[in-house]
């Protein structure tokens, strides 16, 4: 197939040759590039291509733009020398940060990692990872502004670092060091160092948070035993009044993001919840939807099995971003308030408790007479506000009562339980939440009688979880839960009319 213009005579001639020859030369030139490129491959070492790609990005990105002045950031994976290197965080932060920006659609080459990962119950799991390569940039978009990341490899001249493999996750493999460099143009300097780089790190820190196996924490003498939390309740599941729930998320996140807001006004980043309500209304379920939503971890404080020197080292040792977890409180109480009444505790010996105070050094051996104390309820609680408040941050306590009726005021004076928050009986919209959980259904011929049946009957969500979770096939599931209703209505009225027909006698008989 002739690809060539077709016109006549001797200029139309000439224009062909012209035309012919140009092409030759460009094939030529196409050629020498090419040879070029592979010898260069060959040839030359992979950081010494490297640096010429990164410089020829920057000239490109320079002279495309006008005369702008750029500026580079160079992010070493250490820094120091000798005995003396520090990890540079902000160069983990940027793989990390960059990892959950690269698109393997978009770019040719991508790094890839699978990070194994093991908790604290030695249970594995996996983490995927991509990574710039060696010479590769990519430019990420902050604000309308064009930043751009560049990975480098350095040879840092036979070694004297800490050898490890290069997979690409670590900032070493071997002698050579992964370098990061972050270009802009000089006007955005000050954007650079005041928002981006500190964008990053949050950024980065928000992703480790989310991918991390979050783990519950029981108390197992003054030490904490950790188990991976799997408990797959979420805000989604909770089948709750709709506009509680908004009002528990909203109130959950702000807290989470209100670290400087508590710095200023010079409160310990902690937050109380109290969670009341008949038994199988999804307290426990509560718990497990906050720490997923937030990513913290449980620590299931069994106060039965503490006394008050070692609930000072239980507290201490708490992670940030963590759930404190009392439940059944009110049966705490009463233990405390028995053993008070009984003169077991003569000496309130808590730390931190109404007339001790809180002693400077928390470290030492308590002496032998305060080992075997009770907890005071007042202990308890001025333990909580003092140093468990100060000793770390986003920290939220739940405390948890079937009989909120039964609580010392103590706990539930203002300040001390930010919310209180009542998980009732099933209500239609509960219901609906939970036919949608078991059997991705939003109506049904059964549900005006079911909604009916709610208004009229106390059942608790574990009640209705229960009968639907007998069956795979929904009409069989709902024609069970509607018969069940059915009984517990009659049941229901048959109590309600004995009870009247007692006090109908009293009345009478007086
Ligand atoms: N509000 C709810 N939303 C979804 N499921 C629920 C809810 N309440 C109860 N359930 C179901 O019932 C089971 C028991 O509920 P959960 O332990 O959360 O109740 P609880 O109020 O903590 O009970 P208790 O006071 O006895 O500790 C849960 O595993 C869940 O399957």
């Amino acid at each position: 197939m002739d690809l060539l213009p077709s016109s006549a005579g001797a200029y139309g001639g000439k224009a062909t040759e012209a035309y012919r020859k140009a092409l030759s030369s460009a094939a030529s030139a196409a050629a020498y590039a090419v040879l070029a490129r592979s010898m260069a491959r060959e040839l030359l070492p992979e950081e010494l291509r490297a640096a010429v790609r990164w410089g020829a990005s920057l000239l490109r990105a320079r002279f495309g733009c006008g005369a702008k002045e750029w500026r580079t950031l160079v992010v070493r994976s250490q820094t120091g020398g000798g005995s003396g290197r520090e990890e540079n965080l902000l160069f983990d932060a940027a793989r990390t940060y960059l990892s959950t920006r690269l698109d393997p659609r978009a770019m040719r080459r991508l790094g890839l990692t699978l990070c194994a990962a093991r908790d604290d119950g030695g249970l594995r799991s996996w983490t995927k990872r991509l990574f710039l390569e060696p010479g590769d940039s990519t430019v990420d978009v902050f604000d309308g502004v064009e930043f751009t990341w560049t990975s480098v490899e350095k040879s840092n001249g036979g070694g004297g670092g800490k050898k490890h493999a290069s997979n690409g996750e670590s900032g070493i493999g071997g002698d050579r060091e992964f370098v990061l460099m972050l270009s802009f143009a000089a006007e955005h300097t000050d954007m650079a160092m005041e928002r981006y780089v500190p964008f990053v790190m949050t950024s980065a820190e928000e992703t480790r948070q989310r991918e991390r196996s979050l783990r519950i924490c029981l108390n197992e003498g003054r030490k904490w035993f950790s188990l991976k939390h799997h408990h797959p309740a979420t805000f989604a599941t909770l089948a709750m009044d709709p506009t509680l729930k908004q009002s528990i998320v909203a109130d959950l996140d702000l807290f989470a993001n209100r670290r400087d807001h508590y710095r200023r006004i010079g409160k310990a980043w902690k937050r109380g919840y109290l969670l009341y309500g008949p038994p199988g209304t999804g307290k426990s379920s509560m718990v497990a939807a906050m720490a997923n939503h937030l990513r913290y971890d449980i620590y299931d404080l069994d106060l039965s099995q503490v006394h008050s020197t070692m609930l000072q080292w239980l507290l201490i040792t708490m992670s940030d971003k963590s759930i404190l977890v009392i439940e059944d409180i009110d049966c705490c109480c009463d233990a405390m308030s028995r053993a008070v009444d009984g003169k077991e505790s003569k000496t309130p010996a808590l730390i931190g408790d109404k007339d001790g105070g809180v002693p400077s050094d928390i470290m030492e051996t308590p002496p032998p007479r305060a080992r075997n104390t009770e907890i005071t309820l007042s202990g308890l609680l001025n333990f909580i506000d003092g140093l468990w408040s100060t000793s770390g941050e986003e920290r939220i306590i739940v405390l948890t009562t079937n009989y909120k009726e039964r609580l010392d005021p103590a706990l539930l004076r203002p300040g001390r339980m930010d919310m209180h928050i009542y998980m009732g009986f099933c209500c239609w919209e509960a219901f609906k939440t939970l036919a949608r959980n078991y059997f991705v259904v939003d109506d049904h011929p059964l549900f005006p009688e079911i909604q009916e049946l709610l208004a009229a009957v106390q059942v608790t969500p574990a009640e209705v979880s229960e009968m639907l979770l007998r069956t795979n096939d929904p009409d069989v599931a709902l024609r069970g839960l509607t018969e069940f209703l059915k009984e517990k209505k009659q049941e229901q009225s048959k109590m309600q009319s004995t009870d009247e027909d007692k006090l109908q006698g009293k009345h009478e008989a007086k």
